[in-house]
């Protein structure tokens, strides 16, 4: 837009139109960030379709991400919310799956930008009038994959990741559809890594009493998996663990420091929480993972569809997402 500093006053804001969402495509065509009207924004990094940034209307970022984190495409970002599709970890039993990398390909795949849409606040006061949520969405196709990627997962696919930023929190959503003629499975995980000052007054309420796999554990002697006690998570070293909330989805799995809410996060078809925090240890051996010490500010609360499969026919669609809220 052409600036006039002799702009007539009249001129300056367009009467009748309510404040509207700003959205920002970066100069390079890398990333896309919106901001509302109120302040809140957020960033995606189309690379991964990442979000490496999530802001409340002070300024207050609520997503950690490492300072070494690589945000040029040349690895998978070290924070923020990567997207883990279509395999959780690797499956070398799953033969589907075998030779994907970790978390398969679509956090480390180009996505395509699709557009935004907002949605208006329904209070009809002049001034508090205006876009209530922003919605970024974005989209995958073995159009958009390496020669690499389609020839590990040689199937068709269309993936539609919708990121709603809100005055009070942030909605992650996934549309996976078959658009070919044979089935295939997949699992799915929005890897959350969230902010917080310090992890020794964290505790983790939702998952009581809840079934579990142990990756730091490995299989109990018995084969079952582990249960929850009733009382909340807290840590204190590795921890990896892979939750079925006794409570299912729409149960809220709330993240708290020194006792009070931080986070709530309600998940909509994702069945399993995996809770994350590599400690100092493998901190340490991260080359991407800085500081060294970040592990203190950070802990990973991942909403996925991780334990089987997911299996779509021809033709077929499946829906998942989040919903996080965020506390002052
Ligand atoms: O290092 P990455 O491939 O990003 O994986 C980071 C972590 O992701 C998940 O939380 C897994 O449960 C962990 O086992 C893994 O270490």
């Amino acid at each position: 837009m052409v600036d006039r500093p002799k702009k007539p006053s009249a001129l300056a804001t367009t009467p009748g139109l309510p404040p509207q969402a700003q959205l920002n495509i970066s100069h390079d065509n890398s990333r896309v960030s919106a901001v509302l009207p109120t302040g809140e924004s957020v960033e995606v990094l189309l690379f991964g379709a990442t979000i490496i940034s999530w802001k409340d209307a002070k300024g207050n970022e609520k997503l950690w991400l490492s300072e070494a984190a690589k945000l040029d495409g040349t690895k998978a970002v070290r924070g923020g919310v990567p997207l883990v599709f279509p395999v959780f970890g690797t499956a070398p039993d799953h033969a589907a799956t075998a030779k994907l990398p970790q978390h398969g390909f679509a956090r480390s795949s180009r996505w395509e930008f699709l557009g935004k849409s907002t949605s208006e606040s329904s209070t009809l006061s002049a001034t508090s009038a205006g876009d209530d949520s922003v919605k970024l969405d974005f989209g995958l196709s073995p159009s958009n994959l390496t020669e690499e990627s389609k020839k590990a997962w040689p199937y068709k696919f269309g993936l539609i990741y919708s990121v709603t930023l809100g005055k009070e929190g942030l909605t992650t959503s996934l549309v996976v559809q078959n658009d070919g003629e044979q089935a295939w499975e997949f699992q799915t995980l929005m890897h959350t890594y969230f902010r917080v000052k310090d992890i020794s007054t964290v505790s983790i309420t939702g998952l009581e009493s809840s079934p579990y796999l142990d990756k730091v554990l490995g299989p109990s002697s018995t084969g079952e998996p582990y249960t929850s006690p009733s009382a909340a998570v807290s840590l204190s070293s590795k921890v990896d663990r892979v939750y079925t909330p006794a409570g299912g989805p729409e149960a809220a799995v709330i993240i708290k420091e020194g006792g009070k809410k931080k986070f709530g996060i309600v998940r909509d078809n994702m069945n399993e929480v995996v809770v994350w925090n590599p400690w100092k240890d493998d901190a340490q051996g991260m080359g991407d993972f800085a500081p060294k010490d970040g592990y203190k500010e950070m802990i990973c609360v991942e909403a996925g569809a991780v334990k089987g499969w997911q299996k779509l026919e021809q033709g077929e669609t499946w829906e998942g997402g989040q919903v996080i809220m965020a506390a002052n």
